[in-house]
């Protein structure tokens, strides 16, 4: 047997590949060449056919695929606990969007920094982010190393970006243009709404995607005032009207979906379009129990976001996982709706899929060596009978001791590699300062 030559090997007790198999793999290793996974196995294996530059034996930990934020706002990180217990519209129009109408590019670019911090400490690899002068986001993912796809929320009236829906077309371009080809971030068509937008700016925005061969994101049916609002405005309920504008298809990604008839999900299984589900944005702001066990049993690709930090109240998948598996169980009463797999498969291959970025979701050769450690020894990882069990419904996120994205580390041993957290946490209290200056309620 000829050994050839690798980066890095990385054994672990445990591994979570995710595969096609869902193959676990006890006493496991893994080989990475430059920023590609080239094989995953028995340590023994790996260790005949390896020579490795660098070798790390993490012993008693679990290793497994990053995990897929697949919706959130990165900077919104900076309204965290300031406007609490509030429905959706009121937390938004009468909250939120005064506030964020006074963003500088500082703050978004602070804002996203943190989020990067908080989603590589809880394993977090990969997020798909929708906000205001995204450039920002887009600076603060280059420098945290994490990857992201990312799009300019478009609106029909002014955001911090553009005064007129008009100018936002060429700063979409500009993101797009900047980005293509970068390894780690790519750029997505992302209008905020049906209700925010209008037809014309619906329609340019899908052929800009079409012509970019991007995903097209938007919230859909996030609520029942959203459906009634989209009757009365437009004479049909939200995924009609976006058909009856031409918009549907595998590049279609909703955030929410949490009022859908059955008949809509058998159309989004159809047009194979993917939903993001975020039970505790939905829960949070009481939009509503999404039915994702009819959804997935339809036949749609279901994945999972955390939405933004200020009606989450974090962006941690981990508890997303739980909680998602939770609220199908209390809203069928059935103990085996939404089980541990099913969580953790919407939290990684979904996600990856729901982005159309292949490389990423899950542990085998050919794919982004994109992953983290669970430390197994923590309290609350002991006993172990079943890893996946754990990562579901016992692993808090905090067990996460290292983030590698790309082949690169960015966070091990409480450390991170590119990031000046105890710089971050000052900033945070000015930041505080001058949200509190603006915010119509702060807890
Ligand atoms: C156009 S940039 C993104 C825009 O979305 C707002 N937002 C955050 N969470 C939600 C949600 O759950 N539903 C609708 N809109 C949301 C955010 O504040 C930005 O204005
Ligand atoms: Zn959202």
């Amino acid at each position: 047997m000829s050994i050839s030559r690798c980066d890095l090997l990385l054994r672990a007790d445990i591994i979570v590949t995710q595969d096609a198999q869902r193959r676990i793999v006890e006493g496991g290793a893994v080989a990475i060449d430059g920023g590609t996974i080239i094989e995953v196995g028995p340590q023994a294996e790996l260790d005949a056919r390896w020579q490795a530059e660098r070798s790390l034996d993490l012993g008693r930990k679990l290793v497994m695929p990053g995990l897929v934020n697949a919706h959130t706002h990165a900077s919104m990180t900076v309204f965290r606990g300031v406007a609490d217990d509030l429905p959706l519209m009121t937390w938004l129009t009468e909250n939120i969007w005064p506030v964020e109408k006074a963003l500088s590019k500082e703050i978004i670019h602070f804002g996203a920094l943190l989020a990067c911090a908080e989603m590589i400490r809880t394993g977090t690899t990969c997020f798909c982010d929708m906000y205001l002068m995204e450039a920002e986001t887009a600076r603060a993912v280059d420098e945290a190393g994490i990857r992201a796809v990312l799009g300019e929320g478009i609106f029909a009236f002014p955001s911090p970006a553009y005064a007129k829906t008009e100018d936002a077309w060429p700063i979409i371009e500009d993101l797009h243009a900047r980005y293509k080809g970068h390894g780690r971030i790519r750029t997505a068509i992302m209008p905020h709404a049906v209700y925010t937008t209008t037809p014309e700016i619906l329609k340019r925005s899908w052929e800009l995607a079409q012509a970019h061969g991007c995903i097209w994101k938007t919230h859909l049916s996030e609520s029942e005032t959203e459906t009634r609002t989209s009757l009365e405005q437009f004479g049909r309920r939200p995924l009609d009207y976006l058909e009856s504008l031409g918009i549907s298809g595998s590049k279609c990604v909703f955030a929410h979906c949490v009022d859908l008839t059955p008949e809509e999900m058998v159309r989004m299984a159809e047009t194979g379009a993917h939903v993001v589900h975020c039970p505790q944005s939905n829960m949070k702001l009481t939009s509503g129990m999404a039915r994702i066990e009819d959804l997935r049993r339809a036949g749609v690709n279901v994945c999972l976001g955390t939405d933004g930090a200020a009606s989450n109240n974090d962006l941690n998948m981990f508890l997303e996982m739980n909680s998602a598996a939770l609220l199908q169980k209390v809203r069928t009463m059935d103990p085996t709706a939404l089980n541990a797999q099913a969580a953790l498969d919407m939290a990684t291959v979904n996600g990856a899929k729901a982005l159309g970025w292949e490389e990423l979701g899950c542990l085998e050769a050919g794919k982004a060596a994109d992953l983290i450690a669970l430390d197994l020894n923590q309290p609350n990882m002991l006993p172990l009978y079943n890893p996946v069990s754990h990562l579901a419904y016992a692993a808090s996120g905090m067990e996460v001791c290292l983030t590698m994205v790309n082949g690169k580390i960015l966070y091990e041993h409480g450390r991170y590699a590119a990031m000046d957290m105890d710089g971050l946490a000052r900033e945070a209290v000015k930041v505080a300062r001058w949200v509190k200056a603006r915010a119509h309620k702060t807890n």
